[in-house]
């Protein structure tokens, strides 16, 4: 767009304003934001012409540009329109009684007599505003600086978290959410922080407008989910995070989703061929899960079940790796229905997969407090050493733990924080990957080659002005999968003492943190 474009279109925004309408906490009336603004069509008197000067005005910058609404009408006058006259809508500086305002294009197109240019009553609704555009006529002026504009949408719920001061104003923030968005049919706001209601991540809410009707369906990774979300935690905005792990895994690998939710990990891992046992201590999520399973059809994939992370880190590996003993370790992929319409010969088979008898990643994502249960990761394997011996050219497992910490720049204080929370935990000392970019690719973890006792710390999202999620990744150590217990509980001892006497971390001048 050209400068002089911009100012008229600015123009053009500044003059088209809904009415100013003062009535925060009072009743929402609707009909107090229709406004009719005065301003001037060409009516073109040869249908046939419309578009020529539909181009010729736009030329000419005095064609009407207003989001949402068509610069082409009915002609203004009542005995006109029913014939099928139309008008073109010109911007508010061409004035029909100052032929002066007017282009040499609109002056000669009159002249000709192909154009006539008439007064033109446009008249904007409450279904014409924004949100934004009512809020801004709502709010008092002490109130408009950060208007309420983020919120999270699940499904049909729309979960609000008002700031105090915009709490007076509640129930018109969200009646004008649920007009301006038709998806929309309850909207909730927050009354506490998550994880203060119950361990299962719930949060206690108030319904500001519709039904208290939280039971949702949503799509994400290309699976279906249905869920009462004030039962079961549901984050929208961990998508990428869901996509990024699910992305770094391999089909036909075994994955432990530690703490699986309603199973937005689980389900698109299971969709894409990868073996998952998914957990989650919170019946109803455990419930929805099952569901998800049956509805994407991910059975021969993806196994639910309802206990206590630290104990579920364990037996799933004993579990996986005593499949093959009772000769359970295969699954069975029924054959697509589909067969060309003069097939005689026998019906498809189903594929046989082979499970494998080892875990490949473990995912925790329980951020406030996931890092405390990597003490189950000792002795994972004891007694099976040799699985993981040169020549079987398997791999120890990949855990990919959720955490929180603090916010910088550059991630460095965080990446050592995590790091020594994570060593204090599992009785091993790890470090942060050196070298490694801050937000490196994580698709192929071969490619990565970690070496043992190296973390990749992954920035998340921030949660808050001065806390960020993040995900560190790292291979459970050779000693630590053989250690037993009895030895780590030593160490970790130890460690504990040492870091309260002294803990500082050198990072190599090198580093790419
Ligand atoms: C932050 S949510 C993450 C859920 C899911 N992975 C996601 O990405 O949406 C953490 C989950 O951990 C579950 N949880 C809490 N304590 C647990 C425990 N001790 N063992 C297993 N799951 C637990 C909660 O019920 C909740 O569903």
């Amino acid at each position: 767009m050209e400068e002089d474009d911009l100012a008229k279109a600015f123009d053009a925004m500044s003059f088209f304003r809904p009415p100013i309408v003062r009535s925060a906490g009072a009743i929402l009336d609707r009909a107090l934001f229709s406004k009719t603004f005065p301003i001037s069509a060409a009516r073109i008197t040869n249908l046939k012409k419309i578009s020529e000067y539909r181009t010729k005005l736009a030329k000419s910058r005095e064609l009407l540009r207003l989001e949402r609404i068509t610069n082409v009408q009915p002609d203004p006058n009542p005995a006109l329109a029913p014939k099928g006259t139309k008008c073109l809508l010109l911007s508010p500086e061409v004035k029909s009684e100052e032929p002066n305002t007017w282009s040499a294009i609109l002056k000669e197109a009159v002249e000709k007599e192909e154009v006539k240019v008439v007064p033109y009553d446009l008249k904007l609704e409450y279904s014409y505003w924004t949100y934004h555009d009512i809020m801004t006529s709502i709010l008092p002026d002490e109130a408009q600086e950060e208007i309420p504009v983020g919120f999270a949408i699940v499904g049909h719920v729309a979960h609000l978290n008002l700031r105090d001061e915009y709490l007076q104003y509640k129930n018109l923030i969200a009646e004008v959410l649920m007009d301006k968005n038709p998806g929309i049919r309850t909207v909730v706001n927050k009354i506490d922080d998550v994880g203060t209601h119950s361990e299962f991540r719930t949060f206690d809410y108030e319904v500001l407008a519709g039904p208290d009707d939280m039971d949702v369906e949503i799509s994400e990774g290309d699976c279906i989910f249905r869920f009462n979300y004030s039962k079961v935690y549901w984050n929208t905005r961990l998508q990428t995070e869901h996509k990024r792990l699910v992305d770094s895994f391999s089909r036909g690998e075994v994955v432990c989703d530690v703490m699986a939710g309603v199973g937005p990990f689980a389900i698109p891992a299971g969709k894409k061929g990868v073996f998952v046992w998914a957990n989650d201590l919170n019946p109803d999520s455990y419930e929805a899960m099952v569901d998800a399973i049956k509805r994407n059809k991910v059975q021969p994939f993806v196994r639910p079940h309802c206990e206590d992370g630290h104990t579920f880190i364990r037996s799933a590996a004993d579990t996986v790796l005593s499949l093959a003993s009772t000769g359970e370790n295969t699954a069975s992929i029924p054959a697509k229905p589909y067969r060309p319409k003069y097939w005689t010969g026998p019906p498809p088979q189903p594929t046989i997969i082979t499970i494998p008898s080892t875990i490949s990643h473990f995912v925790m994502n329980l951020p406030a407090t996931a890092i405390d249960f990597l003490g189950s990761f000792n002795g994972l394997y004891a007694g099976h050493e040799d699985l993981f011996a040169e020549d079987q050219g398997r791999k120890l497992p990949m855990v990919h733990v959720h955490c929180f910490s603090t916010k910088s720049d550059d991630n460095i204080a965080e990446c050592h924080d995590i790091c020594q929370r994570i060593t204090e935990k599992l009785g091993y000392e790890v470090h942060p990957r050196i070298g490694q970019g801050r937000n490196a690719n994580t698709e192929h973890w071969e490619k990565l080659a970690l070496q043992e006792g190296e973390v990749l710390v992954r920035e998340v999202r921030d949660v808050a002005p001065k806390k960020r999620m993040f995900c560190a990744s790292f291979r459970v150590p050779r000693e630590l999968a053989k250690t037993d217990e009895s030895k780590t509980l030593a160490y970790v001892a130890w460690a504990f003492v040492v870091s309260r006497i002294h803990f500082s971390v050198h990072l190599p001048e090198t580093s790419g943190y």
